[in-house]
């Protein structure tokens, strides 16, 4: 963790690069395998489970007996929590819908909009490195509010052939209709092409490791919808001498133990304030089970103190962190503040991973700077708005000269007569 005390505004996008790793043979690798899948289907599915996840399936699908397993192995306080997490969810996710509004733009022209739900979705939950249940609830809930018909999840099976009972007990609360037992390039190639054992989707959603970030990007080219370009979990945390350094120090480290990868930020009103923080992080990492991720995520982040209140704003803006907590005493007035950034969480007492499991927003967000154009994944990300008009003899009286006035500058001869023989039979009137 490097230390910058005052840094010179134009060294910040320096300071702040997001760690980058060699991918100048990844994405031929991954097209490979995509283009495989799409020739010869569940056999080359069966091929790669084999020689990346070690484990030579028989069947891909998981069925009902596996379900009522996974059931009995997830202990009662762990399937009230997850009912909890679903709950806030549904609710937070619920209150995103929005009615009908018909407007008449002119007398005689009614326009409205009507979100209609994407058909079939197809949701990857990562299962390398840990079992991330919470994401199933953070994608099949929404999906199952906004009315999706097919709900596909693939998640790679461990040297069982099986998955994380979490996630399929999670799956079975939050409406998923079909698992499979695919990880990385596999899962993303089959559900964008379609094989024998899986459904081609519309949409595939989820984060995942490099090798599910190059195929979603690739199959996204032309055959598939995703959701946003994601890539490894990130925290900036602004705290100030009000700030708690044991809380700020945990929060760190939660984004840090996701992976390597990671990155982590602290942005502080001085150094005093920074070297508290950095002592409790330093305690604090000695002791986690995932220690050597979050070390290695660690020695490539920093620490950067700036005296002007209006600088640091400016640096959160900048960075567009996936997540931002905001631990200072003025907490409000610079949450009013901030343009860019995926999720913000507000005072001492909320921490990131409230928002991670079970506060109710979604965990699934814009990284690697996206901040500034995407939005993290919510009710509209399943949806599709069709637009509906239906126009009067009397509307068409009033658009129609504008019409065909358009159509003749953009020189549409076929645009103008599709109102020019209408109005005509309107003048018969
Ligand atoms: N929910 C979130 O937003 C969130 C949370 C935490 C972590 N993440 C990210 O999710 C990722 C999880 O990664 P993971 O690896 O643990 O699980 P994963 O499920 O993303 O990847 C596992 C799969 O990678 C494939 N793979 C492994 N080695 C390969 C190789 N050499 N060539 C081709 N394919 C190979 C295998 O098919 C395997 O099934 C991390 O990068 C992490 O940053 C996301
Ligand atoms: N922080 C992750 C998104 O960046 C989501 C997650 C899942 N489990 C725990 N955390
Ligand atoms: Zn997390």
């Amino acid at each position: 963790m490097k230390t910058y005390v005052n840094p010179d505004k134009k060294s910040w996008a320096e300071l702040l690069k997001r760690p980058l790793f060699d991918v100048s043979e990844l994405y031929e690798k991954v097209q490979n395998i995509l283009n495989e899948i799409r020739k010869n289907g569940d056999e080359t599915l069966r091929f790669y489970t084999e020689k990346f996840d070690g484990v030579a399936l028989e069947s891909m699908v998981v069925d009902k007996a596996e379900m009522q397993e996974a059931e009995s192995l997830v202990n009662n306080d762990l399937k009230e929590a997850i009912h909890l997490a679903a709950k806030n969810i549904e609710t937070f996710h619920s209150a995103q819908k929005t009615g009908i509004k018909k407007v008449e733009t002119i007398p005689g022209v009614t326009c409205w909009q009507k979100a209609v739900a994407i058909e079939k979705v197809g949701l990857y939950i990562p299962g390398g490195t840990a079992p991330l249940f919470s994401t199933v609830l953070m994608l099949a809930i929404p999906a199952q509010i906004a009315g999706c018909k097919e709900i596909v999840l693939c998640s790679p099976p461990n040297k069982e052939g099986k998955i994380h009972p979490a996630i399929l007990y999670a799956a079975k609360v939050a409406g998923v209709t079909q698992i499979y037992k695919l990880g990385g390039v596999q899962a993303i190639g089959a559900m964008a092409y379609g094989t024998q054992s899986v459904p081609k989707v519309d949409k595939i959603f989820g984060p995942g490791n490099q090798y599910v970030m190059a195929a979603k990007q690739l199959v996204s080219m032309n055959d598939v919808s995703i959701d946003m370009p994601a890539g490894p979990s990130e925290v900036l945390v602004v705290a100030d001498e009000t700030s708690n350094p044991a809380f700020v120090a945990s929060d760190l480290l939660s984004q840090a133990e996701h992976g390597a990868d990671s990155q982590v930020v602290l942005v502080a009103d001085s150094r005093e304030t920074i070297e508290k923080i950095k002592a409790e992080v330093e305690a604090q990492v000695a002791v986690l089970p995932r220690k050597e991720l979050a070390e290695k995520a660690l020695s490539h982040s920093v620490l950067i103190a700036l005296d002007d209140p209006q600088q640091r704003i400016a640096l959160i803006n900048e960075y567009a962190p996936e997540h931002l907590i905001i631990s200072t005493k003025n907490y409000r007035d610079i949450s009013e503040q901030v343009i860019n950034a995926g999720s913000v969480f507000l005072g001492e007492f909320t921490p990131e991973s409230a928002g991670d499991y079970a506060s109710g927003t979604n965990h699934t967000l814009p990284t690697n700077g996206w901040a500034r154009a995407y939005s993290g994944v919510n009710l509209d990300s399943f949806l599709k708005k069709i637009t509906f008009q239906e126009i009067t003899r009397k509307g068409l009286k009033k658009i129609g000269p504008a019409i065909e006035l358009m159509a003749e500058a953009e020189q549409l001869e076929a645009h103008k007569n599709a109102v020019t023989l209408r109005l005509r039979e309107i003048e018969k009137d």
